[in-house]
């Protein structure tokens, strides 16, 4: 699946949040979306998983206008992993998984042993299948963040959004998590407050700042120590990891006081 968003506007209380946004996800590319606190990231991808008509511009899955296509038909090609939590409701773990199957079937279809298949192998691969049983609502913060992308794994999508995906989860779930997405080899475009980890996992960012797009590239075309100034407002220092190779960074704030360590 081609993601793509042609000069997108959105605007949310009469305010212009996203500006004028050109950006696009390859077929299996795994692409991050940084930037600031309120800079407009997850109002974008509102727009994308169809919560948020744009004001402007289009989306486009391959060739379709996502806004011309059913909500059926979206959610059915596009999983969606956000901060708003279902409310607890009183449904077991393995129950809201199974939500995921919803937008494959019929209004009267019953789960058949694929959906019961499907759902067990979701929670399997974020090791949440012993807590099937379990309620939602009793889950702890990274328990329930997990559940939530068995059921997006459910649903076997062909776009994955992920809005933060590791808030929540300690170290070892957030490599994990990444992990898996970057395996899975659907078509991604997650937010991140994390740039190791965008540097990481991310094949390509886009820079967010007061809703424009200011640079993107790889993570050493995007996460220079310019940039990271101009748009985080804090010193970076860039090096290579000594195990993975990869871009690595560390920060002081622009005005450090000594004994910072
Ligand atoms: N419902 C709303 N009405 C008015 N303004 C809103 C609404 N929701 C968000 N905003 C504002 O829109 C701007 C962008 O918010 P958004 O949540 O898209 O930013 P973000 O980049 O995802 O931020 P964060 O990194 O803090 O999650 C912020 O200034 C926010 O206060």
């Amino acid at each position: 699946m081609h993601l793509e968003a042609r000069n997108v506007s959105a605007e949310l209380a009469g305010r212009r949040i996203v500006k004028a946004v050109n950006m696009h996800v390859k077929p299996g590319e795994l692409v991050g979306l940084i930037g600031p606190n309120g800079s407009g990231k997850s109002t974008l991808l509102r727009t994308v998983y169809r919560i948020l008509r744009p004001r402007a511009g289009q989306i486009l899955l391959n060739t379709d206008d996502v806004w011309k296509l059913s909500a059926r038909e979206s959610a059915r090609r596009t999983g969606v992993v956000v901060q708003e939590s279902p409310h607890d409701f009183e449904f077991t773990v393995r129950e809201i998984v199974k939500m995921g199957r919803i937008p494959h079937k019929g209004m009267l279809a019953r789960d058949n042993q694929d959906d019961e298949e499907i759902v067990t192998q979701a929670l399997e691969r974020v090791q949440m299948l012993s807590f099937s049983a379990r309620s939602y609502a009793t889950l702890s913060g990274g328990e329930k963040q997990r559940v939530l992308v068995a059921r997006a794994l459910a649903q076997q999508p062909q776009l994955f959004i992920l809005d933060e995906p590791t808030n929540h989860l300690d170290i070892q779930h957030q490599l994990e998590l990444l992990e898996l997405v970057h395996t899975i080899g659907i078509t991604t475009l997650l937010t991140l407050h994390d740039l190791n980890l965008a540097a990481a996992y991310c094949q390509r960012l886009y820079v967010l700042a007061q809703g424009e797009i200011i640079a993107e590239g790889t993570p050493e075309q995007a996460l220079t120590p310019e940039i990271i100034k101009q748009v985080f407002h804090v010193h970076a220092v860039t090096g290579r990891h000594p195990l993975t190779g990869c871009l690595q960074l560390s920060f002081v704030p622009l005005h450090a006081t000594e004994g910072v360590c």
